[in-house]
């Protein structure tokens, strides 16, 4: 729910050279987890609840604007011409621009997450800055000196620099202004946008503070990149739903892949449509009923189903998660699940027995995944997961005794559903009218 006064409006400074990245591309450009840094501000603070982004661009403005364009990110741009002068005119020439008497201004070389834009944007009124007091700021990824930020006893920000003796916390890279205190200050043009609030400070405007919680960091040398790709896939890699066998086998395999696939840009999509593939493919290994053939299909299984988790470790950290995708995702899934089970019959020899099995965990399959789809937003929670019944599957294949795959997911997954029904239906009765 947007709160009255929230502010509406966002500023993303992205015109600067990033000399440290090393690279003579516009750090805006940078991938980090699969997306530029540049689109992922945009999607972050559109998921905040943002309605209107501005982006001032400087160097290499051209090359930021294909990227715009071709990503038809949903951004109005201002050039800024005197970029080389620092960020202060960045900030002003993009403030020039925004009518709104309160604006949110975004390091464009920050990662943060849209939680943490939505607490600030949702202050009622003044100018409020975005703080990390943890003492171990994900800043630190970076080698280089964080603005300190010392605050008054009611939070509110006292002091603003890189080298303050005494602080309590870190600039976060995330501040609401109220755009009349900038202009008030900057009677004089000012380098950077440090300078600014700092100047801002100094005219006895307030400043209040505001905790980060989740992930942030200051982007500034390619090594945060890699290191802050492996703190995103820490936090967003795993589900809180994952079962144990997603936790103790599946996501090992997928964490490294996707953490490499990261570099690739490869998007969420293909990578679902990639493990459907190779689910698809083992499938056909099983279903010649030659040992080898099986073993190497059961690998396969196994393989395709820790691949299903990397499309969804993509989608999350590279802040593309829809749900045109986990619809995509799961139907695969669904399909992938019959062409295994189907495989199995085929494997034994296609005999009546083996299709009465095989249909039994076809419905089983089916079953858990409907209850569970279902049951969703309920504390109903089913044993029998994908993970779970691929890897029965898998290893039946593999040991050479595919009907035997069949008849234990069979009975084990529709008991299961069963159960999860009977769960469910008492969780709804319970739901408050
Ligand atoms: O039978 P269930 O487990 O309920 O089926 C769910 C499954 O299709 C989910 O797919 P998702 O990609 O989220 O889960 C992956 C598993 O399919 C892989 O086997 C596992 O290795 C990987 O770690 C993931 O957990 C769908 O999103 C659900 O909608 C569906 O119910
Ligand atoms: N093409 C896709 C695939 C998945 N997602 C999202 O990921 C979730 C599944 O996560 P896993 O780790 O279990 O694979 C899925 O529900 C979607 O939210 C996506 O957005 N696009």
């Amino acid at each position: 729910m947007v709160k009255q006064n929230a502010v509406r409006v966002a500023l993303v400074l992205a015109a600067g050279r990033g000399l440290r990245m090393r690279s003579t591309h516009p750090k805006a450009l940078r991938r980090v987890g699969g997306i530029s840094l540049l689109e992922r501000s945009v999607r972050v603070l559109r998921r905040a609840g943002v309605e209107r982004i501005v982006v001032v661009l400087g160097y290499r403005a051209e090359e930021v604007r294909a990227l715009i364009k071709s990503r038809d990110l949903p951004v109005e741009v201002v050039v800024n011409p005197d970029w080389e002068s620092g960020t202060a005119t960045s900030v002003l020439t993009g403030l020039s621009r925004i009518g709104d008497r309160r604006c949110l201004v975004v390091m464009g070389d920050h990662v943060h997450e849209a939680d943490d834009v939505r607490r600030l944007l949702q202050t009622p009124s003044g100018n409020v800055a975005a703080v990390d007091r943890s003492g171990q700021p994900a800043i630190a990824l970076n080698n280089t000196r964080p603005n300190r930020v010392r605050l008054h006893d009611d939070g509110s920000v006292a002091g603003l620099g890189p080298d303050l003796e005494e602080y309590d916390a870190v600039d976060a890279g995330l501040v609401v202004v109220d755009v009349q205190d900038v202009l008030l200050v900057n009677y004089r043009a000012r380098e950077s946008w440090l300078e600014l609030r700092q100047q801002m400070l100094a005219h006895g405007c307030v400043m209040q503070s505001r905790e980060v919680q989740g992930l942030w960091a200051d982007v500034d040398v390619p090594e945060t990149v890699r290191a802050l790709e492996r703190s995103m896939w820490r936090r967003y890699g795993p589900k809180p739903t994952d079962g144990v066998i997603a936790r103790v086998l599946n996501r090992r395999i997928s964490g490294p892949l996707t953490r490499l696939l990261l570099r690739t840009g490869l998007t969420p999509d293909v990578a679902t449509a990639l493990a459907f593939a190779v689910t698809l493919l083992a499938a056909g290994l099983v279903a010649t009923g030659e040992t080898w053939l099986m073993v190497a299909g059961g690998l396969g299984v196994v393989l395709g189903s820790a691949l299903d988790g990397v499309d969804g470790e993509l989608a999350r950290i590279s802040a593309r998660a829809s749900p045109r995708g986990a619809a995509l995702d799961t139907l695969l899934d669904r399909y992938a699940d019959l062409a295994v089970v189907l495989a199995l019959v085929l494997a034994t020899g296609a005999t009546v027995t083996a299709w009465a099995w095989g249909f039994a965990a076809a419905i089983g399959c089916l079953l858990v995944s409907y209850v569970h789809a279902v049951g969703r937003d309920t504390d109903v929670r089913l044993l029998f997961r994908r993970e779970f019944r691929l890897l029965i599957f898998a290893v039946a294949a593999i040991v050479g005794f595919p009907l035997w795959g069949l008849i234990v997911v069979a009975i084990a997954a529709n008991l299961d559903a069963i159960r999860g029904v009977v769960r469910l239906l008492r969780a709804l009765r319970k739901a408050p009218w």
